[in-house]
């Protein structure tokens, strides 16, 4: 038995009222049982760039799995349909079940293009189109919110730490919770909420808060802090560290008379308490935010005082966290001070003492930061970013669509005045081909019971609208499509039955997905279009639907 969607909420009634009317006029027509297929895919990728990350169908499965009407659900659905809908119609919605629907998916976490199929469906046609807007309420925001997170990695470069801190700015708690899991997916390497820690084992993470600093009032309270018995601190931490910040002081001329005046006497003793108190609650994992005062005149200098007075006892602090100002500037001047340190003081490894940046973060911040960094070295450790990722900010929906592209083996078309919105007809399979480099070269899309391409061979690769073509040789052909779901067998099917991947899986091999792709497919900005192809045979069908289907216009 497939566990219930991770959202309680995601029920059958999750839907929309139009479907289950569509569903009530289906079943007087005496058409809802015939087979469709539906495909779920996107026409356009987010945020200006090229390529998708999928995300979402794990839910997807979960859903359809767990899948029926509850007496409470039709009680409430006969309450808001007409009074003559027949009770025959709620008697057999309460059956309802997905043991005759078959779903065939691309992998969660594959790098994705438009047009192609990521899932399809097929089954009795009332039960499919009920499944619609679940579908893509599950898919479009997991997949966008991945591929923000996708893009804001490959601008930050495999090196940084990346934070996910959205949970207080994101749309409601499910946005959330979703955001942190399928950041996670798309390459982040924490998250700051602890239930999605808690939900998927996506690890947690964090530094302090502005307000822990402000709390306190002078450095005679770091002598209430609670001392364990077993601990190694000495009483006197307080007098620990005001000793390194006198030596600090002493050496402050010679450190940053190049650089800029720096009147280290003017730093901010509550705050050398705040950070002293924070090191004494955690020791090991000492990250101080600096900027409450002035970073560069009390923050940088009081955390190093505390660093060395932790050093002195053996010791390691982790870093520090820049929260305003000129994020570029001021890790640059905190980095010299740390380099100073590690020179003046003979402290090994003092240099490369961990910078955090946060601040309303976005790609372009992270494209900024990276550009400006000093060529010797990049300042920036880590980023920890909210807002802007999880509320997706740049592009807030993806426009994934669920349409109906075979009904009984005919072959259905939505057509639209915008092409980019005609659907391509048909129940297919689709192949990702592969070049003698071993980059992807083309997506192709075929009709199912056509044969797959063969290495080295050339097929023939039209693009769907226009009259171009290209041969393809491949080097290597993946199936995109699996079978994920044979609702008859009431549990996924064989080869994915032990178990979906884990997330943690999940996101590794979204990592090389994106890691496979030739770069300039995968640039943020003015990126190379990627091929995505139909075969001869469904260029005919295709073209023959649009031609037979189409309304012919008179001009006068
Ligand atoms: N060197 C830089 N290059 C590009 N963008 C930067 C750089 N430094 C900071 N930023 C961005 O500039 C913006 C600064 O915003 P803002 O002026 O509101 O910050 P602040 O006043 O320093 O902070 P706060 O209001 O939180 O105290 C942020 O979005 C930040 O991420
Ligand atoms: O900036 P974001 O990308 O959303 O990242 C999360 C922000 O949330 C916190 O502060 P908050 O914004 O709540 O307050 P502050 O900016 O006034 O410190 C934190 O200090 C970050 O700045
Ligand atoms: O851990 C942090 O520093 C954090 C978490 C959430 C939001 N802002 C900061
Ligand atoms: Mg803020």
């Amino acid at each position: 038995m497939i566990a219930r969607p991770t959202n309680p909420m995601v029920s059958s009634l999750l839907n929309e009222m139009y479907h289950v009317t569509t569903a009530y006029a289906y079943w007087k027509a005496g058409k809802h049982l015939d087979r469709a297929v539906f495909d779920l895919c996107h026409c356009k990728p987010p945020f200006g760039g090229e390529f998708t990350v999928f995300a979402g169908l794990e839910e997807c499965l979960r859903f359809v799995a767990n899948f029926g009407f509850e007496d409470s659900g039709i009680d409430y659905l006969r309450s808001v349909m007409p009074s003559y809908v027949e009770e025959e119609f709620f008697g057999s919605l309460k059956e309802l079940d997905c043991s005759r629907v078959i779903i065939h998916a691309i992998p969660e976490g594959t790098v994705v293009f438009p047009r192609v199929p990521l899932i399809r469906i097929e089954g009795p046609l009332w039960v499919v189109q009920l499944l619609e807007t679940t579908f893509l309420a599950l898919v479009n925001y997991a997949s966008l919110v991945a591929t923000n997170a996708a893009r804001y990695r490959l601008v930050a470069g495999s090196s940084k730490v990346l934070l996910e801190f959205g949970l207080r700015r994101a749309q409601g708690p499910d946005g959330s919770i979703s955001a942190s899991k399928y950041c996670y997916l798309g390459g982040f390497d924490f998250t700051s909420n602890l239930e999605a820690g808690r939900l998927f084992g996506v690890p947690v993470g964090g530094t302090h808060s502005h307000a822990f600093v402000s709390s306190f009032m002078g450095l005679d309270e770091i002598a209430l802090s609670r001392t364990s018995e077993n601990t190694k601190f000495c009483k006197d931490f307080g007098t620990r560290i005001q000793h390194w910040l006198s030596k600090l002081k002493a050496k402050f001329y010679s450190f940053f008379s190049a650089v800029e005046s720096l009147h280290v006497k003017e730093t901010n003793e509550s705050e050398l308490a705040a950070f002293g108190s924070y090191a004494l609650a955690f020791p090991e994992g000492f990250l101080a935010l600096v900027d409450t005062y002035d970073v560069m005149k009390s923050g940088v200098p009081n955390f190093c005082a505390v660093a060395l007075a932790l050093h002195s006892l053996g010791y390691k602090a982790r870093g520090i966290r820049l929260d305003s100002g000129d994020l570029s500037y001021l890790s640059k001047q905190a980095r010299a001070f740390f380099r100073n340190v590690e020179e003046e003081l003979n402290i090994s490894g003092f240099g490369n003492t961990t910078i955090i940046a946060s601040n309303d973060i976005n790609e372009d911040t992270i494209d900024a930061l990276t550009k400006q960094a000093s060529s010797s070295a990049d300042e920036i450790n880590g980023f920890g970013i909210g807002t802007q990722l999880v509320t997706c900010y740049k592009q807030p929906a993806l426009g994934c669509i669920y349409k109906l592209v075979e009904v009984n083996g005919h072959s259905r078309i939505k057509i639209s005045e915008d092409v980019a919105k005609v659907t391509i007809p048909c129940k297919k399979q689709c192949y990702r081909l592969y070049g003698e480099q071993g980059f992807a070269l083309v997506d192709l899309m075929q009709k199912d019971e056509e044969p797959a391409p063969q290495v080295d061979e050339p097929v023939l690769c039209r693009h769907p609208f226009n009259l171009n073509k290209v041969y393809v040789v491949p080097k290597r052909v993946e199936p995109l499509l699996q079978c994920y779901w044979k609702g008859s067998l009431g549990k996924l099917v064989k080869i994915h039955q032990k178990e979906l991947p884990s997330l943690k899986e999940t996101r590794e091999y979204c990592r090389q997905q994106l890691a496979a792709m030739r770069p300039d497919h995968m640039r943020i900005r003015s990126p190379t279009s990627y091929k995505v192809s139909v075969s001869a045979q469904l260029y005919d069908d295709f073209h023959t639907a649009l031609f037979n289907e189409g309304p012919v216009k008179e001009l006068r």
